[in-house]
């Protein structure tokens, strides 16, 4: 018997879902406590992040707890319980508002250096180098990943569709990748025959070698070694500009400079200064002198250049308005501001932005708020390729049916910062020509690559317990669901091959009588999953991590509508369990409507259904019954939230993401209080049940009469708690109702 207080984690992440938090937390530790358990709350925003980071600038009163590093410890915890939002993985723009706004707040925390040059410089740019990008999940996600649409939520779906945008058979619409010269093509991989430290060496054209990098490396981990050409790079970038510009296609560019945040700011830098060609070259030098990087985007060129005298500014505006002119049109994330696809590595994010491209026609906005076809380029060819087959299948079948089409879960390797999401300490811009190479302990060169300047080399690392673990929750999750099962590898690929080998040798270790497992190449196996798709017929995906990332957001956004609504679990290699709300992101259009109109339009869906998993795994794990209980109703209590209609809408004035919260806990409470498993936890909340049915009318009401007019938040990366709170909590009814329990 466990003598430790049984405990949920819940995370205060950024943007939307830190702001239903501060509506649902309370909700959630009225009823947990009543089977005893204690949920704590870390913090592991952005802002939170970089204060923790900087303990010594700050007084006493101003510190803050790493949240990030002890829950990175607790990941090793088997009792770990962690429900994890979706948090802001900063691009360098998004990095230097957030440490403006804390300056502002008076917390003396030093500036994103553009160059180190001095010591304290060096400190703050490398502790930094922690803050940015995707730093969060991988220092979470200690175990692969199980993503899945519940039954509940596809029944919902299928009586109550999302729109899909129709697809033509004429849509000019397509993907535009790499030919040659990407990482794809230049993939090699190895599998350890046992442990060792390998060296990352860069050979320069005079012979020297220069150490990269140390790598520890484990008996069958897989090591592969790629670059990418800087001139196919640009070349291609310069192609698919006059391709679009003689065929009247818009251009369009997807990366994902967030999780991949040393090698995509990179590549979309050359798409910067490809497209902005005469800017570059006219300016070239005083934007040296200014500092201006192109991987932070447009937006921190026009930044940087309002320190110049004003002729010279406009000067630089006209070039800019110029390579519009002779440049094809560009799809915007904003048209009504003006906001290119260029201005921000950050705005762009490939594994939404395609399928919402997808959802929507096939169709991207552009500079006249209209809709047009669009070639979509993802230079790097290794994934992109699925793009294409989606795009065709619509083309010949017409858009999916969310009413009648099957499910695509997900199964991912994810653990141990697999593949290419954990590459970034192991990815070089090249600084001259030369060779990359890889050599083993004993002087044998595994792997290596003739490189020029500007080339990006990277490794990725993948480990054996991660690729076992991946292949036996594949096996439980086809067992469980009776679903066929597709390993998607894929024969063209160095490092697919090395992954299969050892899949083969993995699944003969569990019995798989009565399973319907594959292993096929991308595109047979989207092709395979779309066919069933269309017939409604389910099937698993099991996959690496990128196309993890991918998919979980592709399949989703045309089944349910949004990638919010998924189940998304990750079972820790330790014994623990995380449970992610959500497949997506931290929707930052919401914290500006709600800031205009005071409507969070954010639908915690995803919240409800991690916490009932997570409510379920700690009363089997911790043998607390009333947790099993809690989570069955918290189950029954949702389904019910969506067949009434009580999830949010878009439109202020309406119920919102407060008034599903309340919703969920007035369903949640009858359900409790009409059970019959356990009449102490009924009678418990009989009261509560009664008392939020008697004033639901009260309660909506209030909630409602606060829409309409701007909300403050005192801040947006960092917010006052006092001030979101009175935003969050409007209903003094509902408030006093949920307290009234805890006595
Ligand atoms: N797990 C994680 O921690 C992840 C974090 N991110 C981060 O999130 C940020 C934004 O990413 P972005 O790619 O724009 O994607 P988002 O998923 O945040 O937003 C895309 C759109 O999806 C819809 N949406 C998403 N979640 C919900 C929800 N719970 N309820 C209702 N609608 C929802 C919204 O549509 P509409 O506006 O039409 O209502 C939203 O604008 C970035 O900073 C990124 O780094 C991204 C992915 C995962
Ligand atoms: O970590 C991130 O930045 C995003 C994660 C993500 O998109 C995913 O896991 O689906
Ligand atoms: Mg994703």
């Amino acid at each position: 018997m466990t003598t430790k207080v049984p405990t949920i984690v819940y995370t205060l992440t950024d943007e939307a879902p830190a702001l239903a938090t501060y509506s649902l937390l309370p909700i959630v530790r009225t009823f947990a406590s009543a089977a005893g358990i204690k949920v704590t709350l870390s913090d592991i925003s952005l802002a939170g992040r970089i204060l923790a980071a900087f303990p010594e600038r700050l007084s006493e009163a101003q510190r803050v707890a790493d949240g990030l590093n002890e829950l990175g410890e607790l990941t090793q915890d088997p009792h770990a319980n962690i429900i994890k939002l979706p948090n802001i993985s900063a691009s360098v723009p998004q990095l230097r508002a957030c440490v403006a706004e804390l300056q502002a707040q008076g917390f003396d925390i030093p500036d994103l250096p553009e160059e180190a040059k001095t010591d304290e410089e060096k400190s703050a740019a490398e502790r930094y180098s922690k803050i940015l990008g995707s730093a969060v999940n991988p220092v979470l996600r200690q175990g692969n990943s199980d993503r899945r649409a519940p039954a509940a939520v596809k029944a919902f779906v299928r009586k109550y569709p999302h729109s899909m945008g129709a697809w033509s058979k004429a849509s000019r619409s397509h993907a535009d990748y790499m030919n040659g010269g990407d990482f794809f093509s230049s993939e090699q991989s190895v599998t350890m025959d046992k442990d060792q430290t390998v060296r990352i060496e860069f050979v320069n054209k005079a012979g020297q070698v220069e150490l990269k990098k140390e790598l520890p490396l484990q008996t069958g981990e897989v090591l592969d070694g790629m670059f990418m050409s800087a001139k196919a790079l640009e070349a291609f970038f310069e192609q698919t500009l006059q391709d679009c510009k003689e065929t009247g296609v818009m251009w369009s560019l997807h990366v994902k400079a967030t999780m991949m945040k040393v090698s995509h700011p990179i590549v979309f830098g050359h798409a910067v200064k490809v497209f902005y060609r005469e800017v570059f070259e006219k300016y070239g030098e005083l934007f040296d002198e200014l500092g201006v990087n192109p991987n932070n985007g447009m937006n921190s060129v026009l930044e940087k250049i309002k320190t110049l005298p004003q002729s010279t500014q406009d000067e630089i505006e006209q070039a800019i308005h110029d390579c519009y002119e002779h440049r094809p049109e560009m799809a915007m994330v904003d048209s009504v501001k003006g906001i290119t696809n260029l201005h921000v590595p950050s705005d762009v994010i490939v594994d939404a932005s395609m399928p919402a491209m997808i959802r929507n026609s096939g169709q991207m906005w552009g500079r006249d708020g209209k809709q047009k076809d669009t070639k979509a380029v993802m230079p790097e060819s290794t994934y992109a390729r699925i793009y294409q087959e989606v795009i065709n299948f619509c083309k010949t079948n017409g858009a999916f049916d969310p009413r009648t089409m099957g499910t695509v879960p997900n199964v991912g390797l994810m653990a141990m910062k697999a593949e290419e999401y954990g590459s970034h300490d192991k990815t070089f811009e090249l600084t001259e020509d030369g060779t990359m190479r890889v050599v083993d302990a004993n002087g044998q060169v595994l792997m290596q690559h003739d490189v020029e300047k500007g080339d990006i080399w990277r490794a990725c690392q993948t480990k054996d317990a991660a690729i076992r673990d991946w292949v036996k929750l594949a096996v439980t999750r086809a067992r469980h669901s009776a679903t066929p099962a597709v390993f998607w590898l894929d024969a063209d690929r160095a490092h697919d091959n090395e992954l299969k080998k050892k899949v083969e040798a993995y699944l003969q270790e569990h019995d798989l009588t009565g399973l319907d497992i594959h292993i096929m190449s991308y595109n047979e196996a989207i092709r395979f999953s779309m066919e069933r798709m269309m017939r409604g017929l389910d099937t698993i995906s099991v996959t690496g991590n990128v196309l993890r990332d991918y998919l979980t957001d592709l399949f989703p956004i045309m089944e349910l509508g949004t990638s919010a609504k998924m189940l998304s679990i990750v079972p820790m290699l330790a014994g623990g369990g995380m449970y992610e709300t959500g497949a997506g992101g931290s929707a930052p259009k919401h914290v500006q409507q709600l800031m205009e109109e005071n409507h969070l339009r954010w639908d915690s869906l995803g919240e409800f259904l991690a916490l009932a998993v997570s409510l379920e795994e700690l009363g089997i794990k911790e043998g607390n019954a009333r947790a099993k209980i809690l989570a069955k109703c918290l189950d029954k209590a949702t389904e019910l939230l969506l067949d009434n209609g009580k999830s949010p809408s878009r439109k202020a004035g309406e119920l919102d993401n407060r008034g599903s919260h309340f919703y969920l806990s007035l369903y949640w409470a009858q359900q409790l209080a009409a059970q019959t498993d356990d009449a102490d936890l009924a009678a418990h909340f009989a009261p509560l049940a009664k008392a939020l049915a008697e004033n639901e009318q009260q309660i909506v009401a209030e909630l409602n009469a606060v829409q309409g007019q701007s909300a403050g938040l005192n801040g947006y990366y960092h917010v006052d708690p006092a001030a979101v709170e009175k935003v969050m909590r409007p209903s003094t009814t509902l408030n006093q109702t949920l307290a009234a329990l805890k006595g």
